[in-house]
């Protein structure tokens, strides 16, 4: 990349950071504490709100099935806000407690510290929520990254797979879309963003994507396989 856009927006789970730690650490710890959580919690205004949402779009009445709904929707991988609400509120405890580190792959730490000093704007794009995302790069495995990065958006900006969301994320950044370089390891989402305006790249680790997607399988973006590739080439 000739010269690196002022503003660079991230995805987490397959791009800073490994899909294998999301999937196997940070979901299953969810999914088990769950039932307890929402037990003890039920009264608490934020997590009233998210399970109400849940049961009122599900149409179930108890808490209990709406524990049981959010635990499949674990194990399917939804991209869902009151999902991702809850699960954040419960990663907390796990952040806090020590129970785990966040994963951010060292070729990512080190190009964050480097742009960030460089004078760029970081920004991240994530379904999970924005306090789960602030937890996450405050508790990496690198120690606290969270002062390296400046706004924060989730799926309350829109789904990452619609243009308007990218849309709007420029506009809250005060930004054109084409200063905006967007990270993703979701052709489908990079798609959205480039119909927006912005710039796009694939990352299309091994470790996450065995199968290296080149060709017409990287939707015609920049394909690199780490952060270092980024403003490499
Ligand atoms: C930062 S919270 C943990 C990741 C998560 O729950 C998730 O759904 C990540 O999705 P992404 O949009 O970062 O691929
Ligand atoms: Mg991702």
């Amino acid at each position: 990349m000739a010269t690196l856009p002022h503003t660079i927006l991230t995805d987490i789970e397959g791009t800073t950071s490994s899909i294998s730690f999301v999937k196997d650490v940070l979901f299953p710890y969810a999914h088990e504490r769950l039932p307890a959580f929402v037990a003890a919690h039920a009264d608490d205004r934020e997590v009233r709100r998210w399970v109400d949402a849940v049961a009122g779009e599900a149409g179930v009445a108890s808490d209990e099935e709406v524990v049981a709904i959010l635990r499949e929707w674990i194990d399917a991988d939804r991209k869902h806000t009151a999902l991702k609400a809850l699960q954040g509120m419960l990663w907390a405890e796990g952040y806090r407690s020590g129970d785990f580190t966040a994963h951010v792959y060292p070729d990512a730490v080190e190009a964050l510290r480097r742009w960030h000093a460089d004078g760029h704007r970081i920004a991240v794009y994530s379904s999970g929520s924005v306090p789960a995302q602030q937890l996450f790069f405050g508790h990496s495995d690198a120690g606290d990254l969270g002062a390296l990065v400046s706004a924060w958006f989730d799926t309350e900006t829109g789904g990452k797979r619609e243009a308007a969301s990218y849309a709007r994320i420029a506009q809250s950044l005060d930004a054109q879309p084409d200063s905006i370089l967007f990270l993703s390891d979701v052709v489908e989402e990079l798609d959205a963003a480039r119909a927006a305006g912005l710039q796009t790249v694939l990352l299309d680790r091994h470790q996450d994507y065995p199968q290296p997607r080149t060709g017409d399988a990287t939707g015609g973006h920049r394909r690199v396989e780490g952060f270092d590739g980024i403003d490499a080439g």
